[in-house]
């Protein structure tokens, strides 16, 4: 990924970061990520007085993507300001395997840029996906 490539996710992220319901935990995250027409969708987290009912950034920027037709993950960036950088929660990993790669980037990132950087397959291992039902997707 080329360098104004990630200019503009952590323009995205930090924008909607602006925008996180996080009273709770006081937690603001935003996340962006990249479709395959390079097209860039966002989130935040959207807490909730119920607080399992709560949803994550990413869930966000992913539902963006579908619902402007984007299928396809190239890059996801998590923004958030904490001691160590953070990623997508578990549920988040398995939520953005379906619509990437093995070697989709994973990137971290806060207030001073990028903080960390992975791949879908080192954060989500041997993992469970589309292909692995017999009619696809
Ligand atoms: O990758 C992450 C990690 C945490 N959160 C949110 C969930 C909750 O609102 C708050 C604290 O966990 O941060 C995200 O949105 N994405
Ligand atoms: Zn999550």
């Amino acid at each position: 990924m080329t360098e104004p490539d990630l200019d503009a996710l952590f323009t995205a992220a930090s924008a909607v970061r602006g925008q996180a319901h996080a009273p709770y935990s006081g937690f603001r995250v935003g996340a962006a990520l990249r479709d395959e027409a390079g097209r860039i969708h966002a989130g935040c987290n959207v807490e909730n007085a119920a607080y399992p009912v709560g949803t994550c950034a990413e869930a966000g920027a992913i539902a963006a993507m579908i619902a402007a037709g984007g299928r396809q993950i190239r890059a996801i960036l998590v923004l958030a300001d904490s001691p160590a950088p953070v990623t997508p929660c578990g549920a988040c990993r398995q939520r953005i395997r379906e619509f990437a790669g093995p070697d989709t980037p994973i990137l971290s990132g806060d207030s001073s840029g990028l903080r960390a950087r992975y791949t879908l397959d080192q954060l989500l291992p041997a993992s469970f996906g589309p292909e692995h039902f017999v009619h696809g997707s």
